[in-house]
């Protein structure tokens, strides 16, 4: 039996994670009415016609009328420019959260533009995938995987504890973070990956040109995962990087700090460097393993991280 958490939510920018919203609330029987706006018409069209949110408005104001819950579901550098739009709209005591990567900069856009009377829980699912759009969302994305809240200060708490039944009815996990820490953690795990992703495929892609060999097309497992991150889309990632650019230059300063070390240890032919540095990157991998916290980890892996406690590598 389902409960419904809110009568009115309304999704603010229909790509990936908004429709994967919409059919995880669906799924679950969540919510009341769900409206949807984006702003341009050919979206709208697209989400009328494969039946994304039960009612699509021409305009955020519209569409945030009665919502009890409002969902900021555009790229971060949007995010404040959509809020100050539906500021004068908002119902008295709804709650308005966001989706956004990163959570300073856009707390930073967002607050000052929340009336007086309205509630903001920021949150972030940690869930996605390369594709973008309407049509990209399912409403299985976000089942066992993390959501982040990110309430600030004052945040109401029952404002919050419908926002965390919401996003567990989902399917998603739930957990409070602050929001600097937030950054930092997310730079390490989500956002200089991605530029690394970036990066590689640039340089395989000019090397090809340069040479005519065929990297991208023998590409092993590894790269081709590289080839898929950096296949995201531009603008959420641009938005990302220019928004949580300190946290980003302080995991990218010492990425190429621990490079440039790699480096040297290649060209001074240090192989205890090398191997001493693999060694310690691999039990941290079988320790995630051992650990159970990767739940997407082969179960043949679990035997070799038990026998590499004793420190033998084979
Ligand atoms: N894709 C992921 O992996 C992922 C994961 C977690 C959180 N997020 C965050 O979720 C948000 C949405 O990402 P997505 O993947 O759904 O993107 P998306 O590109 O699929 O959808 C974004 C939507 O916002 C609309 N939009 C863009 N600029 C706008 C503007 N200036 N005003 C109004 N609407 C605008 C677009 O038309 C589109 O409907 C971003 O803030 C992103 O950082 C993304
Ligand atoms: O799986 C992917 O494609 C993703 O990149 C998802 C991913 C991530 O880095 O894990 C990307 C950005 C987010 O803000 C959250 C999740």
């Amino acid at each position: 039996m389902s409960t419904q958490i809110y009568n009115r939510v309304a999704l603010i920018g229909l790509g990936l994670i908004a429709s994967s919203m919409y059919w995880a609330i669906k799924r679950g029987g969540l919510v009341g009415e769900v409206t949807g706006y984006a702003r341009s018409e050919a979206t709208r069209d697209k989400a009328r016609e494969i039946g994304l949110c039960d009612r699509v408005c021409v305009s955020a104001a519209e569409a945030v009328e009665g919502a009890d819950l409002v969902v900021l579901c555009v790229p971060v550098g949007a995010m404040g420019p959509v809020m100050q739009e539906i500021s004068g709209s908002l119902m008295p005591g709804a709650t308005v959260s966001d989706v956004g990567s990163v959570k300073r900069n856009v707390i930073e856009a967002v607050q000052p533009h929340i009336p007086a009377g309205v509630h903001f829980v920021p949150a972030h699912p940690l869930a996605g995938t390369e594709h973008s759009g309407p049509e990209s969302g399912f409403a299985e994305l976000y089942d066992n995987r993390w959501c982040l809240l990110v309430p600030v200060e004052g945040s109401d708490p029952e404002a919050v504890a419908n926002l965390r039944a919401l996003w567990e009815g989902m399917g998603a996990n739930v957990d409070e973070m602050d929001a600097d820490h937030h950054d930092l953690v997310l730079a390490v795990t989500s956002h200089t990956p991605h530029l690394i992703a970036y990066t590689m495929v640039g340089v395989a892609d000019d090397l090809r040109r340069v040479t005519d060999s065929e990297v991208i097309k023998y590409s092993a497992a590894g790269f081709r995962d590289f080839t898929r991150i950096a296949a995201s889309d531009p603008t959420m990632w641009r938005d990302v990087f220019l928004s949580n650019k300190e946290a980003t230059l302080e995991i990218l300063g010492r990425f190429t700090e621990e490079l440039f070390a790699l480096q040297r240890a290649i060209r001074t032919g240090d192989g205890e460097h090398l191997h001493d540095y693999f060694t310690h990157t691999r039990a941290i991998r079988r320790g995630i393993i051992e650990a159970g916290q990767d739940t997407d980890a082969p179960d043949f892996g679990r035997g070799q991280a038990v026998a590499t406690t004793s420190g033998q590598e084979k």
